[in-house]
C-alpha cells in the first residue's frame, strides 16, 4: 500500500503527477496509431488510478470524476474531490503534443481549497500550496500583462466566435493563441505564456476546478463570464463559462463581456424603428 501524503495540497499533486506518468505510459505502450483507441485507454486507465488511490488515501471523501458514476452522496458530503483524469484528450492522442493535463481538485464545504495541474508533457506540476501556488517547487505569481495587448488563450478544436466578437468590442489589441485543454490554457495564463483564458459555450466542473484552485491560489482572477463566483460539486456539473486572468485585466474583459451581450446603441440608429 502506498503512502499517501497527510497534507491535502501534497496529495493533490503526488496524485496528479503519478495520474500523469500513468498517462505517458499509456502513450508510450500504444503509440498513436489508432487514436480512438490511445484516447479511451488514456481516460480509463488515469481514471481507475485516480479513483483506486483516492479510495486509498482518503477513504472517508467523495469523487466526482469526468470518467465515473456520479454519486449524489457528494451533494451530501463536507469533501469532495473533483478530477478530470485526462484534459485535453484528443490533444493526447496527437503525437508530438504535450497540450493536455490531469486536474485533481479538493472542493470542502463550499470552496476550493487544494488542486494540482500536472502537465505529463513538461514534465511539471501547477499547484496550490498553503499559502499561494507553485510551479514545480517554484513560486507561482499570476504575471502582470501588458494590457495594451491582450493574449486570450482559445480552443484549437472548437471555434472561438465569442472571444473574436470580444476582440472586436474592447479597446485593446487582441492576440488569439490556439492551446488544447482547458488546465493547460489556464496554466499558460498563469506562467505568463498567455494574458487571459475566456470560455463561453460549455464545460463541466472537471474541466476547470483544479486550475481554478491553482489561479485563485496563485492570486489570479477567476469568475463566470459576467463576473459571478465560480461554483463547485453543484447538482448539475455543467459549467459553461469562465474567464482566468490577472486582476487587472478582469475589469476591461468583463465590461467587453457585457458589451456583447447588451450592445451599446448606435449613434443615430433608432431602437424603435
Ligand atoms: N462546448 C463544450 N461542451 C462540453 N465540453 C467542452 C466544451 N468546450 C470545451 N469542452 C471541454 O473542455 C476541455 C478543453 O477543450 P478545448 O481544448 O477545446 O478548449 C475538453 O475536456 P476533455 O478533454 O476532458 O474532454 C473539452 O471536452
Ligand atoms: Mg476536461
Amino acid at each position: 500500500m502506498t503512502r499517501w501524503p497527510e497534507d491535502d495540497h501534497e496529495l493533490a499533486a503526488a496524485l496528479a503527477s503519478a495520474a500523469g506518468d500513468v498517462l505517458l505510459t499509456v502513450r508510450a505502450e500504444r503509440g498513436h496509431g489508432d487514436a480512438r483507441a490511445l484516447k479511451e485507454a488514456g481516460d480509463r486507465r488515469s481514471h481507475d488510478f485516480l479513483a483506486g488511490a483516492l479510495a486509498e488515501a482518503r477513504p472517508g471523501d467523495a469523487v466526482l470524476s469526468e470518467e465515473g458514476r456520479d454519486d449524489p452522496a457528494r451533494l451530501d458530503a463536507d469533501r469532495v474531490w473533483i478530477v478530470d483524469p485526462l484534459d485535453g484528450t484528443r490533444e493526447f492522442s496527437e503525437e508530438g503534443r504535450a497540450d493536455w493535463a490531469v486536474h485533481v481538485a479538493l472542493w470542502e464545504k463550499g470552496r476550493l481549497t487544494a488542486g494540482a495541474v500536472a502537465l505529463p508533457g513538461e514534465r511539471t506540476t501547477l499547484r496550490t500550496a498553503g499559502s499561494g501556488a507553485l510551479a514545480g517547487d517554484a513560486p507561482l505569481v499570476a504575471p502582470a500583462p501588458d494590457a495594451s495587448r491582450i493574449r486570450v488563450a482559445v480552443s484549437r478544436t472548437r471555434p472561438p466566435d465569442f472571444v473574436q466578437r470580444l476582440a472586436e468590442t474592447i479597446d485593446a489589441e487582441v492576440e488569439l493563441v490556439p492551446i488544447g485543454s482547458a488546465g493547460v490554457k489556464i496554466s499558460s495564463v498563469l506562467l505568463g505564456r498567455a494574458d487571459a483564458y475566456l470560455h463561453a459555450g460549455g464545460q463541466y466542473e472537471w474541466d476547470s476546478a483544479a486550475p481554478v484552485a491553482v489561479a485563485l491560489a496563485s492570486g489570479a482572477h477567476a469568475s463566470r463570464i459576467d463576473g459571478a463566483e465560480l461554483r463547485y460539486n453543484q447538482r448539475d456539473t455543467w459549467l459553461p463559462d469562465l474567464l482566468v486572468c490577472h486582476p487587472s485585466l478582469a475589469p476591461l474583459l468583463l465590461a467587453g463581456v457585457r458589451d456583447i451581450a447588451d450592445p451599446p446603441p448606435v449613434p443615430g440608429l433608432s431602437s424603435t424603428a
